[in-house]
């Protein structure tokens, strides 16, 4: 393992971190698990503490609003998922407001679809906003706006809008919590010989074919895929990425010490038309 890599990670001041719905859930129920929830928002507002902007793209939306209605599973239909999503939302937003008030801070929301990014002036404006929120010390809490989002604009999984975030805002870290250690040679789930993967210095063919095909779990939506696009985002954006297991958030202050926690994937910064041609090709 090369620590050099680690160790740089402490110096790191803009951070996303991405949760999953599968992180902030109980497995069994599918239910909030609100002692999660309450280390998450600390060790973010440890982070807020010593004075490092951070953003949290939070998934659940359509999972707490499904759990709200009855619902045993999020419902294929759109509309039902929109309706979900719009109850979900709300909820999820109610409860980081009220725990991040616990620690003097101050939660705020950007709901995004495709054309945040894509349309220039909407995209500007997303940037501006972003800025002014973290100058003011506050904390950005992103989710899809999946009640309006049709397939033609929807980015249909959080990971891809998570690193479209850090390239937005030039974040230099980008946290991604999952429900496994991090990127394996072979899904480990169904591959009992797969092997952990701790550092990835270039993102090549063989790589990305790792995850290809893999649609994640029922709670999750984009499985392995969408998490190594988002790498292909983040290193071209100047970002470097960890995948780690959001089974205890204590892991962020670990990842931030420094210490051997996730697949860390390198960043190899490319100029901004390049990052702008590569979206518009993927959206
Ligand atoms: N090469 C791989 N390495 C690790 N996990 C993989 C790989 N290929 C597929 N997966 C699957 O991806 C899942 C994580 O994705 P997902 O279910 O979308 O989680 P989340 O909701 O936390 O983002 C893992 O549980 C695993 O089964
Ligand atoms: N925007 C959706 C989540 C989409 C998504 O990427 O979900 P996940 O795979 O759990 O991170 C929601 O809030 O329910």
């Amino acid at each position: 393992m090369n620590t050099a890599f680690r160790e740089k990670l402490k110096d790191k001041q803009r951070i996303v971190i991405k949760i999953g719905s599968s992180s902030l859930t109980h497995p069994d129920t599918g239910y909030l698990d609100l002692i999660k929830l309450e280390v998450l928002v600390r060790e973010i507002s440890d982070l807020r503490n010593q004075g490092k902007d951070v953003i949290l793209v939070s998934s659940g939306a359509i999972m707490v609003g499904s759990k709200t209605m009855g619902y045993d599973r999020k419902p294929s239909k759109m509309a039902q998922k929109q309706a979900c999503a719009a109850i979900g939302q709300a909820k999820l937003m109610m409860i980081y407001q009220k725990l991040f008030a616990e620690y003097n801070q101050v939660a705020s929301q950007i709901l995004m679809t495709k054309h945040t990014i894509l349309n220039n002036l909407n995209r500007l404006n997303a940037k501006n906003t972003f800025e002014e929120l973290l100058r003011m010390g506050a904390i950005p809490i992103v989710n899809e706006n999946d009640t309006i989002s049709t397939y033609e604009i929807e980015f249909g999984d959080n990971d891809t809008l998570s690193a479209v975030v850090s390239a937005m805002v030039g974040a230099d870290l980008l946290i991604l919590l999952s429900d496994i250690d991090g990127l394996f040679t072979d899904d480990p789930h169904k591959n009992p010989e797969a092997k952990f993967i701790d550092v990835v210095e270039e993102l090549d063919e063989h790589l990305l074919s790792m995850g290809k095909g893999s649609t994640g779990s029922n709670v999750g939506t984009g499985g392995m895929a969408t998490k190594l696009t988002a790498a292909e985002i983040a290193s071209a954006a100047g970002t470097d990425m960890i995948i780690a297991n959001g089974a205890d958030f204590h892991v962020i202050h670990k990842i931030m010490q420094g210490r051997a926690y996730g697949t860390l994937f390198l960043s190899h910064k490319k100029n901004d038309f390049y990052v702008l041609d590569f979206l518009e090709r993927i959206l």
